[in-house]
């Protein structure tokens, strides 16, 4: 008898709610509409055909007067630092506004700085007289495959704007030129994620929570000690050994990109979403990165072949309203492939790994084959849900998290 809560309740009305409400700006977008929901005629693939590229627009779209443009070269010190605080300051928090995210400049620049990227993606709004950044949002190009369709998407994210600046309609300003600029590299797709509801999710996931320093985390008042339970009883519950159990179990180096390109291609084919990675990407996007992305791998002791990988990046939140803590460290799971090792045991050992590096709490999405191992290990379910998106592409069927081979910041 599945307990139904009240706030789980709360929020199927919530979300239902969402589906009625109108949506000004994006009943003008080439995405799924709700009321198409269901009719199953309507063709998979893009929505709009590509537009010659002599007619997409050529000049930025027009922003409030005090306002304008910037293109933000991350490369640039002083430029990642001004994203970096408002980032810091006015990006995603949580419904209770307890966390809010911290992207590391470092992550920053990772993440927006893959084979291929476009500078003039990663945009800006400031204000014309102080030049203070009050508005980001950032486009990355990737391959993915949909179904047996490789793609040119570009990925979004980061789309924040300073709290004093909210409900002016600044977003859809954001999204037509950000879109504006994609189109002029003709490119005519894109993948983004977001907490909220909008037209219309591709799929959409749960994340669970497994917790590795306990005390802490009811402490900030990110869990709460379960029922019939004691401190000491929770910290034994959730206790890891300091030693992974695989043989073979490493730090995944250069010279491992060819054969973790292999062996994570072969896999990702089994899911309809997935990135095409080729080993330009693989070394870009799974080599670890101190405090950004940690990767490692299992070579057979006797036969020295790679059989299975696993990954997670750090992404830590600041803590709003604690006296003791300023900060939650967070690992989010990223892409992992078992093709000899029990997933459960290899992601076993990434927890093992997260706690080496004092982590407080490891996330995963229920995508991919992860569903298998999130009781077992011990995560517990969310409150947060993820929806993916797909812009100018539409898929019939919403899919099942576990249809979905896509990990994205
Ligand atoms: C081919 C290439 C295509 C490239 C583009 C593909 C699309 C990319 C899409 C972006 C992917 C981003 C991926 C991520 O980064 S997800 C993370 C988003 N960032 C945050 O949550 C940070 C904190 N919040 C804020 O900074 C603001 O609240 C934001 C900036 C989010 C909205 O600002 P504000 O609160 O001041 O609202 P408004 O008055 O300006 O505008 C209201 C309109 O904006 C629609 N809205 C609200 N939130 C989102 C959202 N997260 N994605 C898409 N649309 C959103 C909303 O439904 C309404 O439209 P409609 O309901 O009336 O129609
Ligand atoms: C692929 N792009 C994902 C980046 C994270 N995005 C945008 C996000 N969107 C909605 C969520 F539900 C969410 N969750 C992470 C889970 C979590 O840890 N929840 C508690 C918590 C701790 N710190 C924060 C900060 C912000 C929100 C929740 N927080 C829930 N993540």
């Amino acid at each position: 008898e599945k307990e139904i809560s009240i706030d789980a309740l709360a929020r199927e009305v919530q979300e239902s709610l969402s589906l009625a409400k109108r949506h000004k700006f994006w009943e003008t977008q080439p995405v799924g509409q709700f009321k198409e929901l269901g009719d199953s005629s309507l063709p998979e693939g893009p929505i709009e055909p590509p537009t010659p590229l002599s007619e997409v627009k050529q000049e930025p779209y027009n922003l409030p007067s005090l306002y304008e443009w910037i293109t933000c070269d991350m490369g640039s010190e002083h430029m990642c630092n001004e994203v970096y605080s408002l980032l810091t300051n006015n990006y995603v928090e949580d419904d209770d506004n307890m966390f809010r995210f911290n992207y590391s400049k470092e992550f920053l620049r990772w993440a927006l700085h893959p084979p291929g990227y476009y500078k003039n993606w990663h945009i800006g709004v400031r204000v014309k007289s102080s030049k203070k950044l009050v508005a980001f949002i950032t486009g990355v190009p990737a391959r993915l495959r949909v179904r047996d369709d490789v793609v040119n998407m570009a990925e979004i994210n980061f789309l924040c704007v300073h709290k004093k600046l909210r409900s002016k309609r600044l977003a859809p300003v954001m999204i037509k030129e950000v879109t504006r600029r994609v189109h002029l590299e003709n490119i005519w797709q894109a993948a983004y994620t977001a907490g909220v509801v909008l037209p219309t999710p591709v799929t959409t996931c749960q994340y669970w929570h497994r917790s590795i320093n306990p005390k802490k985390l009811i402490d900030v008042g990110f869990s709460r000690l379960g029922p019939r339970m004691t401190m000491s009883r929770t910290i034994k519950l959730y206790k890891l050994p300091d030693q992974t159990a695989t043989p073979g179990f490493r730090k995944m180096e250069i010279h491992d990109v060819p054969a973790v390109t292999r062996l994570l291609r072969s896999y990702l084919k089994q899911f309809v979403v997935a990135p095409d990675f080729d080993e330009n990407d693989v070394e870009h996007w799974l080599l670890p990165k101190e405090d950004v992305i940690d990767s490692f791998l299992v070579e057979s002791p006797e036969t020295h072949e790679i059989t299975d990988f696993c990954s997670f990046y750090t992404l830590p939140s600041s803590i709003l309203g604690s006296p003791n803590y300023s900060t939650l460290k967070a690992a989010y799971s990223y892409y992992n492939v078992s093709t000899v090792t029990p997933l459960v045991q290899l992601m076993n050992d990434a927890l093992i790994m997260a706690k080496r590096k004092d982590i407080d709490v490891f996330n995963a999405l229920d995508v991919m084959q992860n569903g298998t191992f999130l009781k077992e290990l011990k995560f517990g379910a969310g409150d947060g849900k993820l929806h993916y998106y797909l812009y100018n592409y539409r898929i019939n069927h919403v899919l099942n998290a576990s249809e979905l081979g896509l990990v994205l910041l």
